[in-house]
C-alpha cells in the first residue's frame, strides 16, 4: 500500500492552492502523507505572447510530468482545463475531483457587468474562447491581451490597463478573492472551457496501486461530464488556438452537454454551437456524447472555423 507520496505542482497561489488542498484530503481520507515539490513551468514564465502561439496547454505540464517520469515526484494536481487532451504515452489521469463553481466571473473596479460596460471599452483576456464570446455578446468592445496568474492580472486590471477583465471563478473564490467578482457569467453567455473548475489528478500509467487509491477520491458526476467535455475539444483537435467552450451539467441521471465554437482567426464571426444529452453511466457514454457535439458543429461548418 502507498503510505508517502511527492506531489509536483506549479508554484502560482492557485497551482499550491491545489496541491495542497490534494494533500490534505490524502491525508485525511486515504491516510497518505504527502510532500509538495514546487516548480516553474515554461507556461509560467513566458508571460509577454500568447499561449496559442508559444505551444499551448502542455507547457503548463511538461516539467511536472519529467518529475513523475524521473520518479522525483508520484502525483501532478492541474487544473483539469490546463491538461491537453491527449496525454504523451506513459502517463494517465488517474480522477477528475469535484468541480468548484465553473463559471466565468467579470471583474472590474468601475463597472457591475458586462451590459454597464461603455461602448468600446476596453477588457482583458487572451483566451480565444472568451474573446469570441466577450465580442458575440458585445460587438462594439475592444478585447487586448492579459495574461500571468491570477494576481498579475488583478493586479494589471487595478493599474488602469482595463475597464474589466474576465477570469475564471473557480480560481478566484479559491484564493478567497470572490469579492473582486462583480457578476457571474451564466454559462448560456459564456459558455466555460472543457473541464474548468475541476481537478485532473495525473500519474504515471504504470503506478497501479497508487491509481487505486486516488480512484477514492473521484467525484464521478464531474468525471463523466469533463469526459463529455473534453472529447468535443479532442474531436476537433482542440488546443489553445481553438476558440471552443464544452459545459455539461447533470439533470437528474441525464447528461446536458452544450459547445460552442468561436473562428480561430475571424474572431467576430458568429459562434457555432451544439447540443447533445443522454443518461450517461460510463466514460464511454461521456466520450459519445462529446463526439455527436462534435459532430454536429462539423455539420454546421467547424472545418472552415478551425486553425488551418
Ligand atoms: N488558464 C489558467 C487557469 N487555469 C485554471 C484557472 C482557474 C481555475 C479553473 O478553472 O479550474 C485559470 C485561470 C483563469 O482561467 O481565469
Amino acid at each position: 500500500m502507498t503510505t508517502s507520496i511527492t506531489i509536483a505542482t506549479r508554484e502560482s497561489r492557485l497551482a499550491l492552492w491545489q496541491a495542497e488542498h490534494v494533500q490534505a484530503r490524502l491525508g485525511r481520507e486515504l491516510g497518505i502523507t504527502a510532500t509538495l515539490l514546487g516548480m516553474t513551468t515554461r507556461g509560467d514564465q513566458i508571460l509577454d505572447r500568447t499561449l496559442s502561439k508559444v505551444g499551448g496547454k502542455g507547457l503548463f505540464v511538461k516539467e511536472l510530468e519529467t518529475a513523475l517520469a524521473e520518479g522525483r515526484a508520484q502525483l501532478a494536481v492541474h487544473s483539469l482545463k490546463d491538461v491537453p487532451m491527449e496525454l504523451p504515452e506513459g502517463f494517465t489521469l488517474a480522477a477528475v475531483l469535484e468541480r468548484e463553481d465553473p463559471r466565468d466571473a467579470f471583474v472590474s473596479n468601475d463597472y457591475a457587468s458586462l451590459a454597464e460596460l461603455p461602448e468600446g471599452a476596453v477588457v482583458g483576456s487572451s483566451s480565444l474562447r472568451r474573446v469570441t464570446q466577450l465580442l458575440s455578446l458585445r460587438p462594439d468592445l475592444r478585447v487586448e491581451p492579459l495574461r500571468g496568474n491570477l494576481d498579475t492580472r488583478l493586479r494589471k486590471l487595478d493599474e488602469g490597463g482595463y475597464h474589466a477583465i474576465v477570469l475564471a471563478a473557480a480560481g478566484l473564490k479559491r484564493l478567497d478573492l470572490a469579492h473582486r467578482v462583480r457578476a457571474v457569467f451564466e454559462v448560456e453567455q459564456m459558455l466555460p472551457c472543457a473541464g474548468q473548475g475541476a481537478l485532473g489528478l495525473e500519474i504515471r500509467a504504470d503506478d497501479a496501486a497508487l491509481a487505486e487509491a486516488l480512484a477514492r477520491l473521484a467525484h464521478t458526476p464531474t468525471q463523466l461530464a469533463c469526459e463529455a467535455e473534453r472529447a468535443v475539444s479532442r474531436a476537433l483537435g482542440g488546443s489553445c488556438s481553438v476558440p471552443l467552450a464544452a459545459h455539461a451539467r447533470w439533470q437528474g441521471g441525464t447528461l446536458r452537454l452544450t459547445a460552442a465554437l468561436g473562428h480561430a482567426e475571424a474572431h467576430t464571426s458568429p459562434l457555432l454551437r451544439a447540443e447533445a444529452a443522454g443518461d450517461v453511466t460510463d466514460a464511454a457514454g461521456a466520450r459519445a456524447l462529446g463526439q455527436q457535439a462534435a459532430a454536429q458543429l462539423r455539420e454546421r461548418g467547424a472545418g472552415a472555423y478551425l486553425p488551418g
